[in-house]
């Protein structure tokens, strides 16, 4: 028979408390940059730099269609948004600013969830 779930990232609960935390993230008031793709004509050379681009609305997108595992999957998509934020955008920057704060947001709230 199937195994049983060891931990919340691997029960049923999974899936609703990924769309609890995007819920979150997308309320956070850093969150603007990371709502929406980035429009890569308004953004010279994004195209080229950043391989995987990932926003907010793409993961929504992809949870609606059942397209995450598990939260596993899930913290994998959203930790893109963050780690192409650094790559792209200085840390002495709003848009970079917000990045680290959202990740920071971001990593307290699922180990808490998870606890
Ligand atoms: C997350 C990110 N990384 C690098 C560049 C942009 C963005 N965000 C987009 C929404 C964005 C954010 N701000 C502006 C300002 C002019 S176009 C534009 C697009």
């Amino acid at each position: 028979c199937a195994k049983k779930a060891k931990t919340a990232k691997d029960d049923k609960n999974g899936l609703p408390l990924c769309r609890m935390l995007l819920a979150e993230l997308e309320a956070h008031r850093d969150a603007w940059p990371f709502l929406t793709p980035v429009n890569h004509k308004a953004v010279p050379g994004y195209r080229k730099v950043i391989k995987k681009p990932m926003d907010f609305s793409t993961i929504k997108e992809k949870l609606a269609n059942n397209q995450y595992l598990n939260l596993e999957t899930f913290i994998i998509d959203v930790n893109l948004v963050f780690d192409n934020c650094e790559k792209f955008n200085e840390d002495d920057s709003e848009i970079g600013r917000a990045g680290h704060n959202m990740r920071r947001f971001f990593d307290k709230r699922w180990t808490e969830l998870l606890q």
